[in-house]
């Protein structure tokens, strides 16, 4: 029996909250749960070197099958030799299918049982992604964890336009399975979808989980909806999902969502926030988000967040940084997104730590405290 390739090793669970420390083990490496992934849409996480993302603690990134399918061509990656060989990256990488990017930047968009047709979001040519193209585009980068074809339904969405495409997206997933070529090499996660209808939710988890995935991803949040939506969408589903296989939450990247969604017993998350707000200079600290353009920094000589060790935050200044940004530098996007990233993968560290000492409560509480969150 082939070992296969994603394992979950849950290490423990916090006694105050329930949430869940655990190791994650890849082809590519292993890494601790829970975790915020950085996301390296275009095979880069933009303005950071691989060395950069070790030193900061990164364990796993995501890339993408759209943007790869465009650009530069999943052939040419594969000839590279794969996505790790093409960007240097030797640890976990994940990469997603490619709808929910097709309903975010691509217009002109029908969705059918073979799949979906859309025009090029760079140049209008007209495409078509199906569940086996998705799966042939992530079988050419060779991530390590690929996500099923699904669809990321509008928020907010009738409930007969979300149960019949729970159902599409359940059909989908198994023609991903019978797609999947390397099985033994490369982890498929399943999406649970159905909005915020714990029905539809239940019906999504018990299609995908009879199709027995190694670890599977709650979809279709994040996409406007309110936090506290979220958070209940998350009581109801978390509990449906296999306790002995990674949980993926989509999308999802401010701090206080990343405390709350671990609480709920997510240990997967990514999003773009962090390294995108960096490039107009706005920074995640300890004491709230920091504009750092702001006039009362010109002369600020201190570090963006005292309480931060990371690159940014020993060598340079809040008034260094603004006049960066101000003048358009390259490196004061390096500082900036170097700092966001640093700030979110460290927070999931001290998550961690929390569960540890099964204080993880006591720990939301102090973080929304000094952050400025209000404390439902
Ligand atoms: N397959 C799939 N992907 C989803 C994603 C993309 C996750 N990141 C992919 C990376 C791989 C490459 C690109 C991203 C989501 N992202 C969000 N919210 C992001 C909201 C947001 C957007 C921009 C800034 C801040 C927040 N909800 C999501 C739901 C789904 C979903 O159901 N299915
Ligand atoms: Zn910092």
């Amino acid at each position: 029996m082939s070992t296969l390739p994603i394992r979950y090793e849950l290490i423990k669970t916090c006694k105050q909250t329930g949430a869940r420390l655990g190791i994650v083990h890849t082809p590519h490496g292993s890494f601790e749960t829970p975790v915020f992934m950085p996301v390296g849409t275009l095979a880069t996480v933009k303005t950071m070197s691989p060395e950069d993302l070790k030193e900061m603690g990164a364990g796993i990134i995501l890339s993408n099958t759209y943007h790869l399918w465009l650009r530069p061509g999943n052939e040419i990656v594969k000839e590279a030799g794969g996505l790790h060989k093409f960007m240097n990256w030797d640890r976990a990488i994940l990469t997603d299918s490619g709808g929910f990017q097709v309903f975010s930047l691509s217009d002109m968009r029908t969705i059918e049982e073979e799949g979906v047709h859309f025009r090029n979001h760079l140049n209008g040519d007209k495409l078509f992604l199906s569940p086996e193209k998705a799966m042939q585009i992530q079988n050419d980068l060779g991530s390590d964890i690929m996500m099923a074809f699904d669809e990321c339904p509008p928020y907010p969405a009738e409930y007969d336009y979300m149960k019949k495409s729970v159902e599409r997206t359940s059909r989908w997933a198994e023609r991903c399975l019978k797609a999947h070529k390397r099985p033994n090499e490369q982890g498929l996660f399943g999406i649970i979808q159905g909005g915020e209808y714990e029905e539809l939710r239940k019906q999504s988890a018990k299609d995908l989980v009879s199709l027995d995935f190694p670890g599977y991803a709650v979809g279709g949040l994040s996409v406007g909806e309110p936090k506290d939506v979220m958070n209940r969408v998350l009581e109801f589903t978390t509990p449906l999902m296999p306790a002995h296989k990674p949980r993926y939450l989509m999308g999802v990247g401010s701090p206080d969502s990343l405390i709350d969604g671990a609480i709920r017993g997510i240990d997967m998350f990514d999003c773009v926030l962090p390294t995108r707000i960096a490039r107009n200079g706005t920074l995640m600290t300890s004491e709230g988000r920091l504009v750092v353009k702001n006039a009362k920094y010109a002369r600020d000589f201190g570090p963006l967040d005292e309480h931060c060790d990371c690159y940014t935050c020993r060598n340079y200044s809040r008034a260094y940084i603004r006049h960066l940004i101000k003048c358009d530098e390259t490196f004061g996007l390096r500082l900036t997104s170097y700092h966001n990233l640093y700030f979110l993968v460290n927070l999931m560290k001290n998550v961690r730590q929390a569960i540890r000492e099964d204080r993880l409560g006591d720990f939301r509480d102090e973080f929304f405290e000094k952050y400025g969150f209000n404390k439902p």
